[in-house]
């Protein structure tokens, strides 16, 4: 500990970033740019106490003494003596470029920066900074301050120091990391992930099932599966000679469509594009998203239990 954490960029992932270190205690800086972004930062981030609160994993007292470690503001300057820069700006090249130039103007190039990027290559970022030795992906997942995982993904030219201090960071904020040597797109979960919506998307299509009763199949038979063991422990267990016969029947028939399915060609053209706009998948004005935000966040209460929090 004793590092002072900058989190650039004050929205979905920046507020929750925040959430995270300062609730482990660290010092934190978040940039926003405009007067709006500051205080939707700071409510998602009580929202966030405030829901561990009422869980009976956090006191008014912790919440307190950690949004006193944050300091929320417009002004790059509060920069200067933080010792590494987590960037959660908008998934856009030139945004991040022009984000790096500033925070190497204000910390110099020695600086760790560290992009949160769900989908940008690390070799393309790592050419929009000044010091490319000092910089990585970590890939976190929402809910950010509670899910475990981080994908560390680092370049050629990442050095060995920074990838050691970032891991001892992230270690020490409880979080499991995955090593990736290069980037490839998706890294691992997003490919995981796309590789099942688009197969859901096509038995949808087909009139195979409904998205409740894949949804109902993910959520008793996939998740809770691998909640305890890896998929390739279970590959395993089963052998490769059923696995090969599962395959030869499978595979053939799986979707391998590269263009975006119908669907969601359709709801976008509709304004039907999920939850925020009311219909998605499902139809979000039967759902109780208080129950939905709970539900997100259960499967990772436990694990706040290990928070070094300030009191
Ligand atoms: N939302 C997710 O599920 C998720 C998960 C993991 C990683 N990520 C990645 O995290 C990053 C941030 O995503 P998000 O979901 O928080 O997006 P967001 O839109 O909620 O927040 C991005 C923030 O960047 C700010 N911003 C834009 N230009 C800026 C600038 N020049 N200076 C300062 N701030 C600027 C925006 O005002 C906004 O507050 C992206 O790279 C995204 O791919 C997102
Ligand atoms: O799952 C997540 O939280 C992340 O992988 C994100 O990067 C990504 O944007 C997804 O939410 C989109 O499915």
């Amino acid at each position: 500990m004793g590092k002072k954490i900058a989190i650039y960029g004050a929205g979905t992932i920046g507020a929750c970033q925040a959430t995270l270190t300062s609730g482990n205690g660290y010092s934190t800086v978040v940039i926003g740019h405009s007067e709006e972004g500051l205080s939707r930062c700071r409510n998602t981030m009580l929202q966030n106490w405030n829901d561990l609160i009422a869980q009976k994993l956090a006191t008014a007292a912790n919440r307190r003494a950690a949004m006193d470690l944050v300091t929320i503001t417009n002004d790059v300057s509060a920069l200067r003596d933080c010792d590494i820069v987590f960037e959660a700006v908008s998934e856009d090249v030139n945004i991040k470029q022009r984000v790096y130039s500033i925070i190497t103007e204000v910390c110099g190039r020695d600086i760790i920066v560290v992009s949160t990027t769900s989908s940008i290559d690390a070799a393309i970022l790592a050419e929009k900074i000044e010091n490319p030795a000092r910089f990585l992906i970590a890939h976190p997942f929402q809910p950010v301050h509670m899910l475990p995982l981080v994908e560390v993904v680092r370049h050629t030219e990442t050095s060995e120091e920074t990838l050691n201090q970032v891991c001892t960071l992230l270690k020490d904020l409880n979080r499991q990391v995955v090593m990736l040597n290069r980037s490839v797109p998706g890294f691992l979960v997003n490919r995981f992930a796309q590789a099942l919506f688009r197969e859901s998307i096509y038995l949808i299509e087909q009139g195979i099932t409904t998205a409740a009763d894949i949804d109902r199949a993910i959520k008793y038979a996939v998740g809770m599966r691998y909640a305890s063991i890896g998929l390739l422990e279970y590959y395993d267990a089963v052998g490769f000679e059923l696995e090969r016969a599962i395959a030869l029947n499978v595979y053939p028939d799986l979707c391998d469509t590269k263009s975006i399915q119908k669907t969601t060609l359709v709801g976008i053209a509709s304004g039907r594009t999920g939850q925020k706009a009311g219909q998605g998948l499902y139809d979000w004005s039967e759902k109780d998203e208080d129950d939905f935000r709970y539900r997100k966040q259960a499967p990772y209460f436990e694990g706040v239990r290990q928070w070094h929090m300030p009191e």
